[in-house]
């Protein structure tokens, strides 16, 4: 079992007001947890805090008790995956989409080694399971933002984390591909894997049925079930917009959906 906690974390950037303080998240095996929260509230820098990349104003993260910034980074590599939010990158010239996903494997190849035959299979079986086996051989800048999305996701699994810190994994995805991803994610989670994820969907949430956590403009975090934070009144007031949780008689699913009568009074 591996635990990734934050304790009493606060973060701003320089003379800016903290966007968060005294945040409190853990994460262990097995568990999905879904940060929702309006763009620019602060939820990548949340993960960059999370996964050691910015080193938090007040609090601390722990790896299995330990805090992150005293363990070596390949050590936590092999422990944490970081998918981090999806920019197209144009600029990985000579790199296929195959070895850019093998970069996955770094954490465990010695000093001037290769990676091996059993490291191309790896990434040639995680190229499929992300349906991106042919574009294997393609450069990695020559394909569309929406498989350098799915590549990096690949690139995740090469890493065989304990856990996965996705940053809005279905920003560029078509509805099938992103279907695909959530299925990942769930399978992932039930093989063992710790999942953190954040999104703007909040039906993704309930479609998880994950530990859901919001940040809003005033910092302020708060985690439960989906029944417990997935209310109209939070998600109103989250996202400052008239929003209902309604359940699909035909499904029996739950979703999310603006009130547009609300909108129109
Ligand atoms: N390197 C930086 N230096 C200064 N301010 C920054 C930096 N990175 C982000 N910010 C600011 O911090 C705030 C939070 O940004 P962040 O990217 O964490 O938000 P977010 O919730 O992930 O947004 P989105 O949903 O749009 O991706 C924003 O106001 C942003 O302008």
């Amino acid at each position: 079992m591996t635990t990734l906690t934050a304790q009493h974390l606060a973060f701003g950037y320089r003379s800016q007001r903290p966007l968060f303080q005294e945040l409190n998240l853990n994460l262990k095996s097995g568990q999905i947890n879904c940060i929702l929260g309006p763009n620019g509230v602060g939820k990548s820098t949340l993960l960059n805090c999370l996964t050691g990349v910015y080193q938090p104003t007040s609090g601390q993260v722990l790896l299995d008790d330990v805090d992150l910034h005293q363990i070596a980074a390949q050590k936590r590599a092999k422990k944490i995956a970081y998918v981090p939010q999806m920019s197209t990158d144009r600029t990985m010239v000579n790199f296929s989409l195959r070895d850019y996903v093998l970069l996955g494997r770094a954490p465990y190849l010695k000093l001037l080694t290769t990676p091996s035959a059993a490291d191309y299979a790896k990434a040639d079986a995680a190229l499929a399971k992300l349906g991106i086996a042919e574009l294997g051989d393609q450069p990695y800048p020559a394909v569309s933002g929406g498989q350098q999305q799915l590549a990096s996701i690949a690139r995740a699994l090469l890493q065989e984390p304990a856990l996965i810190i996705f940053d809005e994994p279905t920003s560029a995805l078509d509805v099938a591909n992103q279907v695909r991803v959530l299925h990942l994610i769930q399978q992932l989670a039930t093989t063992g894997y710790g999942i953190l994820l954040t999104t703007h969907d909040p039906n993704q949430a309930l479609l998880l049925n994950a530990v859901v956590s919001t940040l809003d403009k005033a910092g302020h975090f708060q985690t439960g079930s989906t029944t417990e934070i997935l209310t109209n009144e939070t998600l109103s007031a989250v996202y400052q917009l008239p929003l209902r949780v309604v359940t699909i008689p035909e499904t029996n699913q739950r979703t999310c959906v603006v009130d547009q009568q609300q909108i129109e009074n």
